[in-house]
């Protein structure tokens, strides 16, 4: 969708902001650019809309050679969000968003209308907010009705220079969860410029590490971290980085251990046969629609107890979604002080998949790192410890 072939860009005091620059961004994928101040990041997205001509090289959009594209033709299929936001103090949050449409020729209905349907995308409700001027709105607010205006035309393209870098942390992080589920409603092609490693992670399909003026790695979040391309890269990304890729790294179904799982109304009996074949101390214990219930331990089901696995069956309130984050896994196991938690399928109606242990989830983050097969430092992680203070 945007090809980048060896683009340099010089400026007229002879400062090379980037040299020979070449990548791809496909359809629908969102890049993340990080790296320090002055490394170039901005110059790379400011030339992809033209606000910036490379002094070499050329740059494609959807295949077109964006040199030929008449500058303004050219912006209106790119959206453009910046720090500073630029909404127009004198104008309403709905006129706001209904800038790029009204500059289209929309009707004025129809360009409302539009605008309506992207606050509330964004978070924010039209009729609340709407006759409100820009200086009667939060941080957080004004930086949503930024992104909202770069929506309203429906642009295959955003551009995002810094959109969240000038609101708290907290306020950050929740305008990037929100914006990663717009992103997964809108599938737009994103360039978004940080130079936050944290946000660069969390939000970026991938991300472009850049050294001066040249990316040094161009790969996934969790290759990033799990295998830094050299020591600049390591370095950037921090000594924590072992921590980070919980983040990026999700649960998967072959990462899950499968104990004996018994139903609520089996015979107890049952319980300790299937326990006992498998040598396990414990067993899942579902309901009658395959749910998790809890557990039952095998010293419950002494032979000879009666009754069902419904008399002595624990509960057991710690599990998660296929495909959570390693992070929320690990973050659950403490909260619940638990040895195991239950993983469950979503979209399957809640069917229970499979049970994530420490070690398994170790195992996990060691499996991220990429079929290259470099191990990650053991020390870095160490979720062993917690394997102990299972209650099991
Ligand atoms: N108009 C200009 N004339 C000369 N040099 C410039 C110009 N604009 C930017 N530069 C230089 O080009 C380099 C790259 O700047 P750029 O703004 O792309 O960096 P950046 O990575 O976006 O930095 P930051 O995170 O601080 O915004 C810097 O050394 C900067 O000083």
């Amino acid at each position: 969708m945007i090809r980048f072939e060896q683009v340099t860009k010089r400026y007229a005091d002879g400062t090379t902001a980037v040299d020979g620059l070449s990548f791809e961004v496909a359809e629908g994928e969102l890049v993340t650019l990080v790296g320090p101040s002055g490394c170039g990041k901005t110059t790379t997205m400011k030339m992809v809309n033209r606000l910036i001509e490379p002094t070499e090289g050329r740059i494609f959009l959807d295949g077109d050679d964006i040199s030929a594209i008449d500058p303004v033709q050219l912006r209106r299929r790119i959206g453009y969000v910046i720090q500073q936001v630029g909404l127009f103090p004198h104008k309403t949050v709905l006129e706001n968003t209904a800038t790029v449409p009204h500059l289209l020729g929309w009707k004025r209905q129809k360009g409302r209308a539009r605008a309506a349907e992207l606050l509330d995308l964004v978070g924010l409700d039209p009729s609340v907010y709407g006759d409100r001027y820009p200086e009667q709105l939060s941080g957080g607010q004004r930086q949503r009705v930024g992104v909202a205006r770069a929506l309203a035309a429906d642009p295959p393209v955003l551009l995002m220079d810094e959109p969240f870098g000038a609101v708290d942390p907290v306020v950050r992080e929740h305008l990037q969860n929100e914006f990663l589920k717009l992103q997964e409603q809108v599938r737009k092609t994103v360039l978004f410029v940080t130079h936050d490693i944290e946000e660069a992670v969390r939000l970026g399909d991938r991300i472009a590490v850049y050294g001066q003026g040249s990316i040094e790695q161009f790969d996934t979040p969790a290759t990033v971290l799990g295998a830094p391309a050299n020591a600049y890269v390591a370095d950037f990304v921090g000594a924590d980085r072992g921590l980070k890729r919980l983040s990026v790294t999700p649960v998967e179904e072959s990462d899950l251990d499968r104990p004996p799982v018994v139903h609520l109304d089996d015979p107890l009996s049952t319980a300790t046969e299937r326990l006992r074949a498998e040598g396990a101390r414990w067993a899942v214990v579902l309901d009658g629609d395959e749910h998790l219930h809890g557990w039952i331990a095998a010293d419950d089901t002494r032979t000879g107890a009666k009754g069902t696995v419904r008399d002595h069956a624990r509960r057991m309130e710690a599990w998660l979604p296929l495909g959570a984050p390693l992070k929320q896994a690990f973050a659950t196991m403490l909260q619940h002080d638990a040895g195991w938690i239950a993983v469950i399928d979503e979209a399957g109606e809640g069917r229970f998949l499979g049970v994530l242990t420490p070690a398994r989830l170790h195992e996990a983050l060691r499996r991220s790192v990429g079929a290259d097969g470099r191990s990650v430092p053991r020390a870095e992680v160490e979720v062993e410890s917690v394997a102990g203070a299972a209650g099991i």
